[in-house]
Order: structure tokens, then C-alpha cells, then sequence
């Protein structure tokens, strides 16, 4: 499989090369660029010394069409038009941005203050949340991978709103993400000296990510209610760790809900269902494609207080959309996957 990742100088297109370079299937990856054509991508990281000495490509249809798969990687705004021009060439597309997620454009503009993409190219966008949709994303024109945030905060939620065991109307919450989050590019927000011992809350009410989780939680368990959504980041390189405090509907016990997630997810390799609160966090996941969760009923408050935890550059972005061309070819979901976490 000839594999072509724009936006490989960035986050999540290291990423993509670090797993993509041990899939069995995959032969070649040419990497692109819009900065730094012809510059020798190991010239520019190091850690790829004889490893990755190739150029970096120019991003160009004639090349990209011969792929089999396009990885787009780049911030808001860029693939939008990019893909749609690609749509029907040939190769697979698979877009790591926010540009194909929501249905409703508007929405999109809103929410990221950008130019949407094209409508005929979101209608034939399929949301890449691997465990829920595997069927559409199988002939999806563009997979839209979801968001770091919503990967961990939906597999969490969805069986639970799904089954009615959890009050819809009443979402709070708080998620946790390491500094990689925010990508390469430096600013005030991720310098050392202001993350370093220091855990803030940033993008109050306004992230972006709130509109695309209650459009999947309206999509995959037909819910139609706002959010309290809040994002902090922590001095960490990797993680999310996303806690969801939500009251339960009369009569839930925590078994009911211990029990919905460990049915949705009894076939699927990258969820786990973690017991013990104590043995949870995002150093159990670090470096793999896991998505871990933990659930626990409150019986003073009736409240369920619902935790998961991934890897942001893993399960929350390349790890997923490896996992989605696997799907698309027909290989098992853990081809090139079988990580195992970084704990230490
Ligand atoms: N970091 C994370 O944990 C996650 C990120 N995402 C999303 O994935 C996307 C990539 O994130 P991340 O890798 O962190 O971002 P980075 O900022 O680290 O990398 C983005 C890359 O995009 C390339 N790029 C910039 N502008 C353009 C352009 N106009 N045309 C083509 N390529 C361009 C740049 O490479 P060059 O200059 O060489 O072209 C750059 O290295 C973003 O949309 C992000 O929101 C999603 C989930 C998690
Ligand atoms: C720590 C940090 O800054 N994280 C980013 C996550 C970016 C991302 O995944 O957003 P899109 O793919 O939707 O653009 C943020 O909160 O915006």
C-alpha cells in the first residue's frame, strides 16, 4: 500500500510515520509539505536519521492521485481545499482536522472562524469514530477522524446515553490535555515557562470541539441537548483525560452502566473497561491506541462520575485513523496498532 501524509512535519504526520513504518501492509509513504520542499526530512528530525531520508514532497494532485491513501494532518482551514479535489481520483482520503466533522457549516464557521469546506464534500464525509461507524466508513469519499476530546468524552458517553441509563439534559464535562494537543507550532499558551507547574483552563464555552460531540451524541444515540464542555491543559506532553459527571435516570445502579459499556465494547480491541480507579490514567495508555474507561455511580448524588483516558496523538488522532484505513481496506482494526502503552 503506497501511503502520502500531508503535513507530515507536524504532530500528528510524525505520529502517523512512527506506526505507519511497521504496518505490514504499507510499502511506501511519500511525505509532503507547504514549507520545506526538497529539504531532507531527516535533515529536520533527527530521530529519523537513516530512517526517513527522503524529500520532502510538494504537494501535487498528479503525485497524490497514485496513492492508495492520503493522510491530511494540517491545521483548520487547509483541507478543505485540498480533498475535495482529490474526491474519485483514487486513493483514500483521511482528514486528522476539524474541516469535515460538522454536518452544518455554519456551525463549522462559527466554531472555528473559518471558511467551511465545500458542502458536496462534507455530505460525503463519514466521522471516522471507529467503533461506532464502522459500516460508513468503510466507503466513506473522506473519513473526518474525530477530535482528540470528543474520541475520549464519546466512546465514554455513548453507550450510557444510548441504553437511557444517564440524563441526556445534564452534561458537565471537564477534560484534561497534555501540551501536544496544541501541535508544533509554539505560542504564549504552550511556552514552558507559563505550562511548566501551572494547569489552566483555556477556550471557556468556545471550543471547538463542542459542537462536534453533540452532533455524534445526537448521530449515535439520538440525543439533542447542550453540553458544559471545559478544556485544561496540563504540564504533560501526551494524554487526555476527560471526567464526565452526569446524573443517572431513575433506577440506574452502577452495574447497569459498569455493564453497558463492557457489552458495547466486548468485540472491540482498543476499548477497555477499567475496574479498579486506582490502576487508571493516562500513563496506562500512553504511546497506544487504547481508549480506557471507568465508571462509578455517586449513591449520595445520584451522579455518575464516567473517566476516559487515550493518548491525544494516538487513539485521539493518528492511532484512530490508521485504525479507519484499516477499515476502509479490509484489514483487521489492529493491523500496524498492537502498541503497547508507554507507562513508564
Ligand atoms: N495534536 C493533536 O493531539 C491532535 C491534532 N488534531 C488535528 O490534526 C491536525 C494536525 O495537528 P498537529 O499535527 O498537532 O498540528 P501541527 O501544527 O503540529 O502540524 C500541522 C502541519 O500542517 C502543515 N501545514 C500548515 N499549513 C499548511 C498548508 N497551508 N498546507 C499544507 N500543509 C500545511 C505544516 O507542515 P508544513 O509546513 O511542512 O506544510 C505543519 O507541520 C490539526 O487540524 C489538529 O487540530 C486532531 C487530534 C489530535
Ligand atoms: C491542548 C490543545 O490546545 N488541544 C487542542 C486540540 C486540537 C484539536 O484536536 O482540534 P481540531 O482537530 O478540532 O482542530 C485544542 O484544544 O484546540
Amino acid at each position: 500500500m503506497k501511503v502520502g501524509i500531508i503535513g507530515a512535519t507536524g504532530y500528528g504526520g510524525l505520529e502517523l510515520i512512527r506506526i505507519l513504518h511497521n504496518h505490514p501492509s504499507v510499502s511506501n509513504i511519500d511525505l509532503f509539505t507547504s514549507s520545506d520542499e526538497g529539504s531532507i526530512f531527516s535533515d529536520k528530525y533527527t530521530h529519523l536519521l537513516n530512517i526517513y531520508d527522503q524529500d520532502l514532497l510538494k504537494i501535487d494532485n498528479s503525485r497524490l492521485k497514485e496513492l492508495d491513501v492520503v493522510f491530511t494532518s494540517t491545521p483548520s482551514g487547509v483541507s478543505s481545499t485540498l480533498l475535495p479535489s482529490l474526491i474519485g481520483l483514487g486513493p483514500k482520503l483521511i482528514d486528522l482536522s476539524g474541516d469535515f466533522r460538522l454536518k452544518d457549516l455554519a456551525e463549522y464557521e462559527r466554531w472555528y472562524k473559518k471558511t467551511p469546506a465545500p458542502a458536496e464534500a462534507v455530505e460525503q464525509s463519514v466521522y471516522g469514530l471507529t467503533e461506532w461507524n464502522t459500516e460508513a466508513i468503510k466507503d466513506a469519499a473522506i473519513i473526518a477522524n474525530p477530535g482528540c476530546y470528543p474520541t475520549a468524552v464519546l466512546l465514554s458517553l455513548l453507550p450510557l446515553l444510548k441504553n437511557n441509563l444517564i440524563d441526556a439534559n445534564n452534561i458537565v464535562i471537564d477534560a484534561k490535555s497534555g501540551v501536544s494537543g496544541a501541535g508544533n507550532k509554539p505560542s504564549q499558551m504552550t511556552h514552558f515557562s507559563e505550562t511548566n507547574e501551572n494547569t489552566a483552563i483555556y477556550k471557556i464555552h468556545e471550543h471547538q470541539h463542542i459542537p462536534e460531540i453533540e452532533q455524534a451524541i445526537g448521530m449515535f444515540a439520538k440525543h439533542h441537548s447542550p453540553i458544559t464542555f471545559t478544556t485544561t491543559l496540563v504540564p504533560m506532553t501526551r494524554g487526555i483525560l476527560a471526567t464526565s459527571y452526569v446524573p443517572v435516570t431513575t433506577g440506574t445502579t452502577e452495574k447497569q452502566l459498569v455493564e453497558a459499556l463492557e457489552e458495547k465494547y466486548a468485540d472491540q480491541p482498543f476499548v477497555r473497561i477499567i475496574k479498579d480507579a486506582a490502576k487508571f490514567g493516562t500513563n496506562q495508555v500512553r504511546g497506544s491506541n487504547y481508549c480506557d474507561i471507568h465508571v462509578r455511580l455517586d449513591p449520595r448524588t445520584n451522579r455518575a462520575t464516567i473517566v476516559s483516558a487515550i493518548d491525544n496523538l494516538v487513539k485521539g488522532a493518528a492511532g484512530q485513523a490508521i485504525q479507519n484505513m484499516n477499515v476502509q481496506f479490509g484489514l483487521d482494526q489492529t493491523t500496524g496498532l498492537r502498541l503497547v502503552p508507554l507507562f513508564i
